[in-house]
């Protein structure tokens, strides 16, 4: 080998090196880790209780998109249900299979609309703000993840803003957004998707039995004319960029109590089957006649617990 090649070779091999000890103790942007589907699959398989289409959609959508070496556009999941029906937990389980450090990772951005933009007066400033941080931070990862939380109390407008960044261009002022991922969450929908729950349940029909496709043409269109859904009229509906619509659906009584019992694992305690019943039937459901569903999913189970 000659003495300029063997150079190049170890000047190479260190910087190789280099960064792979340094990736060791902070944090670098994947390149081109692939999506571990079988563990993503089993993680919502055993964490997530009585939500069957967002499982599946959202392993299917997942695992294409990253399947995908040059996608033409970044990924959007818009997810919609009733309250504590586990929009923000399956956002958390997405973000740690698509970065290690989960909600935590520098490539993993979390907004929250009555934190973040809290002012109507301020749409512009918030607009310019959200698309600067956005570019930012696809430059300096293009597999960044965003997080939208409620959504229904957006200004209207406001998402509007990364409606190019959406779009299908293959760079835009020289950044290319078709690796990063957009997750919205938003309670808007939430009683079409109960709606429909309960008339399967009332037909007699198994909650299993709805498909993605008896919801998902029902939610666009309500959120699109929905004025407090925060994509009222938005370009993203109008344009096609948002590529699937998820519909979380109410928790019923055994899925409360399946979140007792997790809660109970994850606290190293006892799986006690009457502490369980006893938080249950704490929890209000509905409709009034039939009682069906948790007014709030599982979201006061922790709480509960604390005080029994
Ligand atoms: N389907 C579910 N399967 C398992 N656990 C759940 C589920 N839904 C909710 N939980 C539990 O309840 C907690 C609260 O749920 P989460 O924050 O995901 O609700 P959400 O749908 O985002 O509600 P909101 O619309 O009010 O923000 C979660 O951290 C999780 O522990």
């Amino acid at each position: 080998i000659e003495p300029i090649s063997m150079a190049i070779s170890i000047g190479a091999a260190s910087i190789i090196t280099g960064y792979f000890s340094y990736c060791r103790f902070a944090e670098c942007c994947p390149k081109q880790r692939p999506l571990n589907a079988t563990a993503l699959q089993l993680a919502l398989e055993e964490k997530l209780f009585g939500q069957h289409l967002a499982a599946e959609v959202i392993l299917k959508a997942l695992t294409s998109f990253r399947n995908n070496d040059r996608p033409k556009k970044p990924l959007t999941l818009s997810l919609h249900g009733w309250a504590g029906t586990g929009k923000n937990f399956v956002s958390q389980i997405v973000a740690e299979h698509l970065h290690a450090k989960g909600l935590k990772s520098n490539f993993v951005h979390l907004f929250v609309s009555t934190l973040h933009f809290p002012h109507e007066q301020q749409i512009t400033l918030y607009q310019d703000q959200l698309r600067k941080w956005i570019r930012g931070n696809v430059s300096a990862c293009a597999s960044s993840v965003f997080i939208f939380d409620e959504m229904d109390k957006l200004h209207p407008g406001v998402i509007d803003a990364i409606k190019p960044f959406l779009d299908y261009y293959e760079q835009l002022e020289g950044v290319s957004y078709g690796k990063a991922v957009f997750i919205f969450l938003s309670n808007a929908g939430g009683d079409l998707i109960t709606q429909t729950a309960l008339e399967f349940w009332r037909a007699g029909r198994k909650r299993e039995d709805i498909q993605l496709k008896d919801l998902e043409p029902v939610l666009s269109v309500g959120v699109f004319n929905n004025k407090h859904s925060g994509l009222w009229r938005s370009g993203l509906i109008d344009r096609n960029l948002i590529d699937y619509f998820i519909p979380f659906l109410p928790l019923e009584y055994s899925h409360v109590k399946m979140c007792v019992r997790a809660e109970l694992r994850a606290r190293g305690a006892a799986v006690d089957e009457d502490v369980v019943t006893r938080v249950a039937e704490e929890m209000t459901f509905f409709p009034k006649d039939e009682k069906i569903y948790s007014d709030r999913g599982c979201k006061t189970v922790q709480s509960r617990l604390d005080i029994l």
